[in-house]
C-alpha cells in the first residue's frame, strides 16, 4: 500500500532523509520513532506529495506520489497533531464537506454513524467544532477517514497533547481500521503508544531509518532501550 524507494529528500544545505526504503502491506501499522529533526515530518510529506523528492520515489496503492498527485491522495488520509477542521461547522458539516470533497455524498443518518463509530459523543455532533477538544477533533478526522474510504492512514504525532484516556481510544480506532485493512504510517515520539499499536516501529536518526522491529519481539521497555541505545553515537 505505501512504499519508499531511496526516498531522498535535501533542503539548501540539510539532507533531511538519506535513501529510504520501506514496504507497508494493507492492515499494517508502522510507527516512525526519532528525535525532532530526524525526518519523520520530512517523510511523511514526501508521501503527501506536499513536497517533491530530491532522488528516488514514494508510492501509493502501487502509483508513484510525485506523478499522480490526485490519485494518490484519494487513497490517503492525513491527521496531523492538529486536525484542520473548519471552526464555524459542527462536526456533522465537516465531515459533510469533506466526505462530499473527496467525492461520497452521505445522508445525514449515514454521516452520524460515522462520527458514532470513531466515538464522537452524540451530544457534539451537532455543535460547532470550534468548542472542541483536541481529541474530538482527531475523531473528525479517523470518521473522514473512514467516510472517503481510506486504505491508508498517515499520522504525525497524533496523541501528543491528549490526555491518556483520549489517546487510548485514538490506538483503539488505529488497532479497529488496520483490523479492516488499512495501512497506517505514524510518526511519533510515543515509544508506550508505539508499541501498543505499532506491528512494526522504525527508529530514525538524522535522516535515516537505523532499524526497524516487528513490535511483537519487544516489550515497551525493551523498545525505549533500543531507541535510547540508538540516540548515543
Ligand atoms: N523547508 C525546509 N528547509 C530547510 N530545512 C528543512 C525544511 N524542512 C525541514 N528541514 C530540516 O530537515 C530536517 C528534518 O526535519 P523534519 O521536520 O522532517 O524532522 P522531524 O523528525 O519531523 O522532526 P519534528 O519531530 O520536530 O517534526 C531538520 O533538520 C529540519 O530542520
Amino acid at each position: 500500500m505505501l512504499e519508499a524507494k531511496d526516498l531522498r529528500k535535501e533542503y539548501p544545505g540539510k539532507l533531511a532523509l538519506r535513501g529510504l526504503n520501506l514496504q507497508l502491506a494493507a492492515g499494517e501499522v508502522f510507527c516512525l520513532l526519532g528525535q525532532n529533526g530526524a525526518g519523520k515530518s520530512t517523510t511523511i510529506n514526501l508521501f503527501l506529495g506536499f513536497i517533491a523528492p530530491t532522488a528516488g520515489a514514494a508510492y501509493i496503492g502501487g502509483l508513484e506520489v510525485a506523478a499522480n498527485a490526485l490519485k494518490t491522495k484519494q487513497y490517503l488520509a492525513y491527521i496531523p497533531e492538529n486536525v484542520l477542521l473548519y471552526p464555524h461547522l459542527t462536526g456533522l458539516e465537516n465531515l459533510a464537506l469533506f466526505s462530499s470533497l473527496a467525492g461520497f455524498r452521505y445522508r445525514e443518518s449515514e454521516l452520524r454513524a460515522y462520527l458514532a463509530q470513531a466515538g464522537l459523543p452524540a451530544e457534539a455532533v451537532a455543535r460547532r467544532v470550534g468548542s472542541y477538544s483536541k481529541g474530538m477533533r482527531q475523531k473528525v478526522g479517523i470518521a473522514i477517514a473512514v467516510a472517503k474510504h481510506a486504505q491508508v492512514l498517515l499520522l504525525d504525532e497524533p496523541t501528543s497533547g491528549l490526555d491518556p484516556k483520549a489517546a487510548n481510544e485514538f490506538s483503539a480506532l488505529l488497532r479497529q481500521l488496520s483490523g479492516q485493512g488499512t495501512a497506517v504510517f505514524m510518526a511519533t515520539h510515543d515509544i508506550f503508544r508505539a508499541k501498543e499499536v505499532g506491528t512494526r516501529v522504525g527508529i530514525m536518526r538524522a535522516g535515516a531509518l537505523v532499524d526497524v522491529r516487528p513490535t511483537a519481539a519487544l516489550n515497551a521497555q525493551e523498545l525505549e532501550q533500543l531507541y535510547l541505545t540508538h540516540m548515543h553515537d
